[in-house]
């Protein structure tokens, strides 16, 4: 079990290092996740792969089993978080698509997108507390919530291009429809990683927190904003302002998946990626 535990008042959520919590989702056995409820039937979705919760396969398939649960259990709302103070995501795992067979990137790849569809369609409420760095595939998670609160004094961003490769169109829009379309070209052309403070000024983040426990806090009452709307109502006007990009990406799964695996095959992208990872090597042996 995590050292954090969360204890559930009577709507909201506290943080607490405790030894006794509320109901534990029972129905998966989760290698890299701690999924929690509260009485209200809120889940509290905890990546747990250390050390920077980089979405493998088996990580991302773990997420999505999650979801199919949650909406089968009726869940009234999502906050998705990290076990980690520094790190939410650190994005795909840069291992599983370096050096990879085709297969083994594009099953990686589609299973983002299933996580994209389940996640960015979900009829709940979601929220990402997002406690730590999110570069990439992990801005990209918190882009499918609905709502996003940061912990000051990380980066958060989309920097796809400096490692040699381009986000698809899909990501793409959903950047445009996050933070307008002058700062997504200016974001995306130049890889950007946003500060938490420049992310809330550019509207890729919708409020900031001091720490885990001021996260949770405001996670809970993004929550609680839905109280007193029917929960019908509401996820009409959720699917109906999100279909377009859901039928997209669900029809052209296939298509954005091969399209995915053609670019980071490709001998360029492959030695931008190994250049990458050399510098984040010697970044860590600097800092040493
Ligand atoms: C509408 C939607 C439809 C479309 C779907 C979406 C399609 C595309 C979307 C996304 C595509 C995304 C591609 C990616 O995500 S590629 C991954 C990009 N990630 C990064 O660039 C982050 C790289 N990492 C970092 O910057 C740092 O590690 C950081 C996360 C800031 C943490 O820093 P720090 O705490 O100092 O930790 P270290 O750097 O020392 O790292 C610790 C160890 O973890 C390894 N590591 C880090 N990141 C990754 C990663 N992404 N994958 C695998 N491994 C990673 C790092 O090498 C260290 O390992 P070791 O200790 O062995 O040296």
């Amino acid at each position: 079990m995590s050292s954090y535990v969360y204890k559930t008042t009577r709507r909201g959520v506290l943080l607490a290092k405790t030894v006794s919590y509320q109901v534990r989702l029972c129905s998966g056995n989760f290698r890299h996740l701690e999924v929690l409820k509260d009485e209200n039937n809120v889940a509290i979705v905890t990546m747990k792969r250390a050390p920077v919760n980089s979405l493998n396969t088996e990580l991302l398939t773990e997420i999505s089993s999650v979801l199919t649960d949650l909406e089968e259990t009726k869940c009234s709302g999502m906050i998705l978080t990290s076990f980690s103070d520094k790190v939410f995501c650190s994005g795909l795992d840069i291992y599983e698509i370096f050096k990879s067979k085709p297969s083994a990137i594009g099953t990686s790849f589609s299973t983002l997108l299933e996580v994209f569809i389940k996640l960015y369609g979900s009829t709940f409420p979601t929220v990402a507390a997002i406690t730590g760095h999110a570069p990439a595939g992990g801005c990209v998670l918190g882009l499918f919530c609905e709502y996003r609160i940061m912990v000051q004094n990380f980066k958060i961003g989309l920097n796809e291009d400096q490692l040699g490769f381009n986000a698809p169109s899909p990501i793409v829009k959903l950047m445009i429809n996050t933070i307008g379309h002058r700062n997504a070209e200016l974001a995306l052309t130049s890889g950007r990683l946003f500060t938490t403070s420049q992310a809330l000024q550019v509207g890729l983040v919708d409020e900031i927190a001091k720490d885990r426990t001021e996260a949770f806090e405001k996670a809970d009452g993004f929550l609680r904003r839905f109280e007193m709307i029917p929960p019908l109502a509401r996820n009409f006007t959720k699917q109906s302002m999100r279909r377009a990009l859901l039928q997209d990406v669900t029809i052209n799964r296939e298509k954005y998946t091969e399209g995915f695996v053609s670019m980071i095959s490709l001998h360029e992208v492959q030695q931008s990626i190994a250049a990458y990872l050399d510098n984040l090597k010697n970044k860590k042996r600097n800092a040493h």
